[in-house]
């Protein structure tokens, strides 16, 4: 078993006094600890006929390529305001240390398709919450929200749960 815990630093008071941030750039850098994750993720979704794999700006862009092609799903990207060049859906989120916008372009999803939402971590939910108001405003069906990194205390992913979407997250760090 791989210890996915054991592979991710944490750095405290980043970006903020108080916050203990979780990097996961020592995760993704070892080869064989990146494949076991991307595989655990992927995991209960395998055969879910994913349509789309939807990755959150920024980290979420790393894990949504990877779980994508693992897939055989295609990638739609939710980025910060601005970024795409087309129509966009989009809504204001509030994060653990802040408040940002995102955006979807409104073509890259269509009515009834199962999509699969993912990012590198969860912690208050609020960009979660706001990417699943994006895809459910254009229809599409969330099959399930994966995260390698659970920040329980904050009940991002209670909260995701309560929309009825399956949360499946690799490691919490509760409290520590
Ligand atoms: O559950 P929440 O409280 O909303 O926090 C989680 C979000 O915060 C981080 O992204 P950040 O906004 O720092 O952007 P980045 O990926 O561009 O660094 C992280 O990658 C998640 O997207
Ligand atoms: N504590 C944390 N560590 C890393 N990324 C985060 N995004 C929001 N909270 C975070």
């Amino acid at each position: 078993m791989t210890d996915f815990k054991a592979a991710i630093r944490t750095i405290p008071d980043y970006p903020k006094p108080g916050i203990q941030f979780r990097d996961i750039t020592t995760l993704l850098s070892d080869p064989s600890v990146f494949r076991a994750a991307v595989d655990a993720l992927v995991g209960p979704y395998a055969n879910a006929r994913i349509r789309h794999v939807v990755g959150i700006e920024a980290r979420g862009f790393i894990l949504g390529g990877a779980l994508a092609h693992q897939l055989t799903a295609g990638f739609v990207p939710i980025r910060k305001s601005g970024k795409l060049p087309r129509e966009t859906v989009s809504v204001t989120y509030a994060l653990e240390y802040g408040e940002d916008r995102m955006e979807l372009h409104r073509d890259a999803i269509e009515a009834g398709e199962r999509v699969l939402l993912t990012d590198d971590l969860i912690a208050t939910g609020g960009t979660a919450l706001g990417a699943v108001k994006l895809l459910r405003g254009l229809g599409a069906e969330i099959v399930g929200a994966c995260f390698l990194v659970d920040l329980p205390d904050l009940g991002g992913a209670q909260n995701l749960r309560d929309l009825g979407v399956d949360v499946h997250c690799l490691v919490a760090f509760d409290g520590e």
